[in-house]
């Protein structure tokens, strides 16, 4: 009997996508696994977002490529909201779209809408909606954030009132793009911590950074991507070595491990 255990996230065959008249994702086939934590690594302009946007149906494969299939926790056709509840993206465009005056309760809550920020006149905000809000306003520990601005906080604290609105879904995973970007060392700790609760909780993480260190203790595998094509993908400490990632950004780099966590320097 196949239970949610058996099924994959995701379990892409052979996905092409072109823009500007050429294959950004070329032929690119992954499998992750109901329990899998991921870290996608790779230079500028190797595919990373574009993958991600994949997932998330903005950009769609060519679709008379052989062998093309496209499964997202078992299902090849979505409606567009139920995946994007499915899968929590945290990216720093979302961030930078927070422009309106907003408090983190109205960003948490527009989750529910899809959108950034309530409209009173347009939103039906019940009562169970508010208490998970609270809810996950707690167990990020930014309670006491929730009448703040969002304008008016730090940008590590942003970052965690919209993790907060991809959690009141109670999504299946977590889809990271570059999220300690701007961060300062505090912020970035606070944040690695809080995303492995995250992966404790059950969440599948989709982490895409350039910063090794990013790459929490939950993580197990690495998948490093280049010229739209899967480059490497195993073992965390399999993949994240001198020879591998020296070969992935073209440039002389040297890896280290300090306890949990790696590093690179070049
Ligand atoms: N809509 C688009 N039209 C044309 N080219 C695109 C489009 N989207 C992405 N590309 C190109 O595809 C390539 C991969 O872009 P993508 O954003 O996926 O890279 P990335 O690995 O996320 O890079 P970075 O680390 O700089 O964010 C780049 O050369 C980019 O210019």
């Amino acid at each position: 009997m196949t239970t949610d255990k058996d099924i994959p996230l995701l379990d892409f065959k052979n996905v092409t996508v072109v823009k500007g008249g050429r294959a950004i994702l070329d032929n690119l086939s992954l499998t992750v696994g109901a329990d899998e934590n991921i870290a996608i690594i790779g230079p500028n302009g190797s595919g990373k977002s574009s993958l991600i946007k994949v997932m998330t149906r903005e950009y769609y494969p060519v679709a008379d490529v052989p062998g093309l299939s496209m499964n997202i926790l078992g299902e090849e056709m979505w409606n567009i909201f139920d995946l994007r509840k499915q899968m929590g993206i945290i990216t720093t465009d979302l961030q930078h779209s927070c422009i309106r005056d907003s408090t983190v309760l109205e960003i948490v809550i527009s989750g529910y809408f899809s959108s950034i920020g309530i409209y009173d006149d347009f939103f039906d905000v019940t009562v169970e909606m508010k208490a998970m809000a609270h809810e996950v306003l707690k167990f990020l520990g930014i309670y006491h954030l929730a009448n703040q601005k969002m304008t008016k906080i730090s940008s590590g604290e942003a970052r965690k009132a919209l993790i907060a609105r991809a959690l009141v879904h109670d999504p299946k995973a977590l889809v990271l793009d570059e999220p300690t970007n701007s961060l300062d060392m505090k912020s970035i700790d606070q944040f690695r911590k809080t995303v492995s609760s995250i992966a404790k909780a059950g969440k599948n993480i989709v982490l895409v950074t350039h910063d090794l260190s990013d790459i929490i203790p939950e993580i197990k595998r690495v998948i490093l991507i280049k010229d739209g094509k899967i480059f490497a993908d195993g073992k965390k400490e399999d993949i994240l070595t001198n020879e591998n990632l020296t070969a992935l950004f073209e440039v002389p780099v040297t890896v280290q491990k300090h306890g949990d966590y790696y590093a690179a320097f070049c």
